[in-house]
């Protein structure tokens, strides 16, 4: 009889809704399991939209339903949902990168307990070169992010500081420094830049800019990497999601990707 993983997903928002229907559409080899929200009566009003309904539990009741727990949760629910999967030797899929420089130890729980976090590519590209790359030597690594306005309007630093950014005419940097200051501050908006620190020199030797552009309708990430193996620059546009600007569609299918090569029979790229 063919094993079929059972999956549950953490975080109903706009990345969580799109994997767990692909999840309920039907996917070889695996099954959703539960779901975890952060609030009750809008999962449970976004539910009726599954096929087949599934329960609604907590983080805690997810790691011990699920094999795999997808975490499509904002950073700050991060340890709460990662905390409980990986200690029972479970393997987690994330997108928050910023969670994970912010909580270095959880690999290190990981470890001990035989789980397993992948950190899905996200709205990014590049990850298996710079991966690569790294295991030679790496001159620099540098990202410049430029988002439009409505992108960037309720990122952490920028309310926190006031920042006018819908009245723009012209593009305004907000942040320039390392990918791992850029996560802290701009957590919901760079888990890219904290991707990128993660595959390649580190988040402290990573340089980042981040632009609010008005001119801009994608959100767009350029890196630029100079190793003694290659040297690459590489752009992304991605085309935001209605319901949260700030993430691109492409998040949604990257996560369903890294889902579906835990059983696919052939996986193309490292
Ligand atoms: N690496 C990448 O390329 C990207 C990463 N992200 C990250 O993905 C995450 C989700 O993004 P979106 O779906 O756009 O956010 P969203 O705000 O649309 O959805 C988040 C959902 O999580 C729920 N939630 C809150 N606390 C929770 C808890 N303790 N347990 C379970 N669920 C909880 C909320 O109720 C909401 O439904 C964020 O951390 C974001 O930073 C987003 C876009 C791109
Ligand atoms: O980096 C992120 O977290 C999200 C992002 O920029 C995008 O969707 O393009």
């Amino acid at each position: 009889m063919t094993q079929v993983l059972r999956v549950g997903v953490a975080g109903f928002g706009t990345i969580g809704r799109v994997v767990a229907k692909a999840l309920d559409e039907g996917m070889e080899g695996l099954a959703l399991s539960a779901i975890a929200s952060g609030n009750e009566h809008k999962a449970r009003q976004a539910m009726q939209q599954l096929k087949t309904p599934v329960a609604l539990l907590n983080a805690q009741q997810l790691a011990r339903e699920a094999d795999v727990v997808v975490d499509c949760a904002p950073t700050a629910a991060f340890m709460d949902i990662a905390e409980p999967v990986l200690s029972a030797g479970k393997t987690l899929i994330t997108v928050s990168g910023a969670a994970i420089l912010q909580n270095p130890k959880v690999v290190e729980l990981a470890r001990r307990c035989h789980g397993r976090i992948i950190l899905a590519t996200g709205a990014f590209l590049g990850l298996d070169a710079v991966r690569a790359a790294a295991l030679g030597t790496i001159y620099s690594v540098s990202m410049v992010t430029r988002k439009p306005p409505t992108s960037l309007v309720k990122a952490k630093y920028i309310v926190e500081n006031q920042i006018e950014l819908l009245g723009l005419t012209e593009s305004l940097r907000v942040f320039k420094g390392s990918a791992a200051e850029g996560a802290r501050l701009f957590p919901s908006n760079v888990n890219v830049a904290a991707a990128l620190g993660l595959a390649g020199v580190g988040a402290d030797n990573t340089e980042l800019e981040i632009w609010a552009d008005p001119d801009k309708t994608r959100n767009t990430h350029t890196i630029r990497v100079d190793a003694d193996s290659a040297s690459f620059e590489m752009t992304i546009e991605n085309v935001p999601t209605v319901e949260n600007p700030g993430t691109g569609r492409i998040t949604a299918l990257s996560v369903i990707e890294a889902l579906r090569s835990l059983t696919a029979p052939l996986r193309v790229g490292s």
